[in-house]
Formats: structure tokens, C-alpha cells, sequence
């Protein structure tokens, strides 16, 4: 296993394979999603920061105005990348998207959980060194957003299906909420990565998330990873944010 993926190792098919977790330390476990508005700010960003060894996330806000090179120059610069694109389209498109991504030296890569999509990412990311994360359900949605999205089940129920659905692809990891993930490893076992998103500490705004939990409740709950983007980003102090976070990541796992 390198140390780009001390998490999980790769199954070289563009997967992570069931392979036993590793011990990390605390600030390896937290994901700061980069939501900014241009590459300058993300770059002002990571550089008060400073060489906290965390997880870079790079998503549609930042991607679009340059992020790609961001991605690239934080890869290089040795730091942990996580494109989050979200995949989402027909099988070929998805697997030369994903092939294409692969040059930047990024870690993870989110698809959506479709069978089609994944199967195509997966074909698309072997070989490489990146590992896929299917998202199951957002954050952002309830039991009434599904329905309303013609889903006939709850968001539980669908995030089981859609794990399950991902193990069967090959897929080596998911983004889920907290409230799934007792019911998701029993899905994917233990070696695939639980990526949670939908954090927010104890008295913060939920915002646009629906399903939320605390650093602490999301690693009692089985994450090997959580993702924090306004907690830290719109922060006075985002480097106080994150020692905050990790420091309730190290209650949470212990
Ligand atoms: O794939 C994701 O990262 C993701 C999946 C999900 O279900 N919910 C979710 O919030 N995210 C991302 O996680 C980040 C959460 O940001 P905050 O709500 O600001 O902490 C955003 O970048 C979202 O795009």
C-alpha cells in the first residue's frame, strides 16, 4: 500500500479492495470539501491550513472556474485529492470521463450509484490509482425529497439498495449519512470505505442538509471518513475549525 492511499488499498481495477482498514490518524480521516469560488481562494485556503495532513475535496463550485488544476498541483504537491464530480451518464461517456480523470493524480472519484454508471467507472478507473466512491443518498434529501424524486421507498432503503448495488459493480467505497452506515457495512463489510458527509458540530446551521451528525457521532457510527465543507470554509479561523473536527474525529473513534 502507498502512503497516497493509506486508507483502503487499491483492488487495481479502479476499486478499492476488500482489504482490513488501517489505523489512521484523526486529521487522515477528515475530507475539507474546497467550496470556493476560484482557484485563488481555494489555494488561500489550504494555505492557512497549513500541513494539516487532511483530504482535499475538489467539487462542482471549484472544478468548473480551474479546479482540475488545483487538483493536479495538490497532488503533486503530495496532498490527498478527492474530485468530486459525480459521475452520472451513459456507460461510455462515464468510462472515458473517468479515464480522463485519472491523470490528475486525484485519490477518490464520487459516481452516483447507478449499476450502469458504476460498472462504466469502474472499467474506466482500472489500472489507476483511483479509488471510486459511490453516493447512495444525499445528504440533502429526506424521506419526502425522494418521493418527490419518484422513489417509492425511504432514503434508508434506498441507500441499502444502492450499496448493495455497488459492491456487485466492484465499487470500492460510498458516500453515505451517518444514519446509514451501521446498516451499509453490514452491506460492503469491512474493507470498503463509509465517506460520510452532512457534518455539522453541535449548535451549527444544518443548512441545506437534511441528514446531519457531529464528527463524533458520524466515527461512532462507523465512518472512515467525514466530509466538512462550511463548518470550516466560512469559519473566522478555518484551521480552528478543523483541529475542532479532528479533535471530535479522535473522540468519536476511540
Ligand atoms: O459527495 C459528497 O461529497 C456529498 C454527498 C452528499 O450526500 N452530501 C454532501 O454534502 N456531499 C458534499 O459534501 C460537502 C458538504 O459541505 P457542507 O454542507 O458545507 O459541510 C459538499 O461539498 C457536498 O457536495
Amino acid at each position: 500500500m502507498s502512503s497516497a492511499s493509506p486508507v483502503f488499498g487499491t483492488g487495481g481495477e479502479g476499486s478499492l479492495a476488500p482489504s482490513p482498514p488501517v489505523e489512521l490518524e484523526p486529521a487522515r480521516r477528515l475530507i475539507i470539501a474546497l467550496d470556493v469560488p476560484t482557484p485563488l481562494e481555494a489555494e488561500r485556503l489550504v494555505e492557512r491550513l497549513g500541513d494539516l495532513p487532511v483530504v482535499f475535496k475538489i467539487g462542482h463550485q471549484l472544478a468548473y472556474t480551474g479546479g482540475l488544476t488545483v487538483a493536479e498541483r495538490l497532488a503533486k504537491a503530495g496532498r490527498e485529492v478527492f474530485l468530486d464530480l459525480k459521475l452520472h451518464d451513459i456507460p461510455r461517456t462515464v468510462e472515458e470521463g473517468v479515464r480522463s480523470l485519472a491523470g490528475f493524480g486525484a485519490r477518490f472519484l464520487t459516481v452516483h450509484a447507478y449499476p450502469q454508471t458504476m460498472r462504466a467507472a469502474v472499467a474506466g478507473a482500472n489500472g489507476s490509482g483511483l479509488a471510486l466512491l459511490a453516493v447512495t443518498v444525499l445528504t440533502s434529501m429526506n424521506d419526502g425529497d425522494a418521493a418527490e424524486a419518484g422513489y417509492a421507498c425511504p432514503v434508508a432503503e434506498l441507500a441499502r439498495r444502492r450499496a448493495a448495488d455497488a459492491v456487485a459493480a466492484g465499487i470500492g467505497g460510498l458516500v453515505c449519512a451517518a444514519s446509514e452506515a451501521r446498516a451499509l457495512r453490514e452491506i460492503v463489510g469491512p474493507g470498503r470505505a463509509l465517506v460520510v458527509p452532512g457534518i455539522r458540530p453541535a449548535g451549527e446551521a444544518a443548512g441545506d442538509q437534511k441528514r446531519v451528525t457531529t464528527p463524533a457521532d458520524a466515527m461512532r457510527a462507523g465512518a472512515d471518513l467525514i466530509v466538512v465543507g462550511r463548518p470550516i470554509t466560512a469559519a473566522p479561523d478555518p484551521l480552528a475549525a478543523a483541529q475542532a473536527i479532528i479533535a471530535g474525529i479522535a473522540e468519536g473513534a476511540t
